[in-house]
């Protein structure tokens, strides 16, 4: 006779003790008992698929989204380069690379950028990034040259729903994310700096979504969460009028957080590194937790949101960090 699964056992007929009699009672109990267990499971499952899918990305073939196409049409357009370096600190910088165009993106830069999101994803120890441009300044957005060779419709849709993907997963990153932004932050460069949680301004720099004399609306996501940031009379304001917006109009309207001190590279990101310590102060697994809650505030329904905290709860919740508290029972004055 074959061996029988946990679950064919339970029907096994015709055992005539006191005791199977009694199990075969509990039998309808148990079988609806089991039935909810498997349904709660397929359901848990389920989310987590969806949310684990919802968090990477937002467009896939459903939606028209041809990402090996754009790709290799991307790649044919090099220059520039975007770099990478994780510090021991647990803060990332990343680097905007392609100075002569003002850090405008290449082709191969979207490209590399999604690389390096995707590295970050994957970065355990992480806790901070901050965004800034070779040569102090950020970025002009697009390089207009490539801008002209995928101006056709189907390009253009696959390219910014390729930006929008990238920019959602560097967004919802459990990193807690700073756009420095030195001199240019224009067109597609300024809606980059929305995708991280805080903007910091050197003195003389500006942001501008200049989109509206280029023939266009935001297209990376800028305008979507230049909403969520600014609110939309002032996000109207900004598009509608391709507005210079410098360090003290930004800090009043909440783009940005602070202005520094110093204007050039090494100086503001010393600064950015000191401003961003102050959140990243800690153990990783907490910083993440924090960064992760605020990240499905700000982007989910308040029931899920409220869910998703639980769970996020639950991996800090006795956790080595709030153990060693308990020991210290700091007083927090
Ligand atoms: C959704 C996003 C959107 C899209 O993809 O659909 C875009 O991002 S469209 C691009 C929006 N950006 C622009 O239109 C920027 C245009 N450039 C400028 O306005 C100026 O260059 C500026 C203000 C950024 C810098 O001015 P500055 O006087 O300081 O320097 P130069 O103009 O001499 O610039 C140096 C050099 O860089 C070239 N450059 C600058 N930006 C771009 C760009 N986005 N694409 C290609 N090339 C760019 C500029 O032409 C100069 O090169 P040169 O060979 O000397 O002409």
């Amino acid at each position: 006779m074959p061996e029988l699964g946990a679950g064919e056992r339970h029907l096994e007929p015709e055992r005539h003790s006191g005791q199977e009699q009694h199990s075969w009672k509990e039998l309808p109990r148990r079988l609806t008992e089991m039935a909810l267990a498997l349904w709660k499971n397929f359901l848990q499952i389920t989310m987590k698929r969806i949310l684990q899918q919802r968090r990477l990305s937002l467009y896939n073939g459903a939606h028209g989204y041809e990402e090996e196409v754009i790709k290799k049409k991307l790649q044919q357009f090099s220059g520039g380069s975007i770099n990478l370096s994780k510090e021991d600190n647990g803060i990332a910088i990343l680097t905007l690379n392609n100075p002569k165009l003002m850090n405008a993106f290449s082709g191969t830069m979207m490209v590399e950028l999604q690389e390096k999101v995707t590295e970050l994803e994957n970065w355990k120890d992480g806790k901070g990034l901050i965004i800034h441009g070779a040569g102090n300044t950020f970025c002009s957005g697009s390089d207009l040259n490539v801008v002209k060779e995928i101006s056709n419709s189907q390009d253009g849709m696959n390219m910014c729903m390729f930006m929008q993907n990238t920019l959602t997963r560097l967004m919802r990153l459990p990193l807690i994310s700073v756009a420095l932004v030195q001199g240019k932050a224009f067109g597609g460069g300024a809606e980059l700096t929305t995708a991280c949680d805080f903007r910091l301004m050197t003195p003389g720099s500006e942001i501008r979504f200049v989109h509206k004399h280029m023939g266009l609306a935001p297209g990376w996501g800028g305008g979507a969460r230049l909403v969520r940031i600014v609110g939309s009379g002032a996000a109207l304001q900004l598009l509608g009028g391709a507005a210079r917006v410098e360090p003290e109009r930004a800090r009043s309207l909440g783009l940005s957080e602070a202005t520094l001190g110093a204007a050039e590279e090494s100086g503001a990101l010393a600064e950015a590194r000191a401003w961003l310590g102050q959140y990243t102060e800690g153990p990783a697994a907490v910083i993440r937790a924090v960064k992760k809650v605020v990240a499905a505030g700000r982007e989910l329904p308040l029931e899920v949101a409220l869910r998703t905290e639980k769970d996020i709860f639950g991996t800090v919740w006795g956790g080595p960090a709030n153990l060693q508290a308990l020991v210290r029972r700091p007083k927090h004055k």
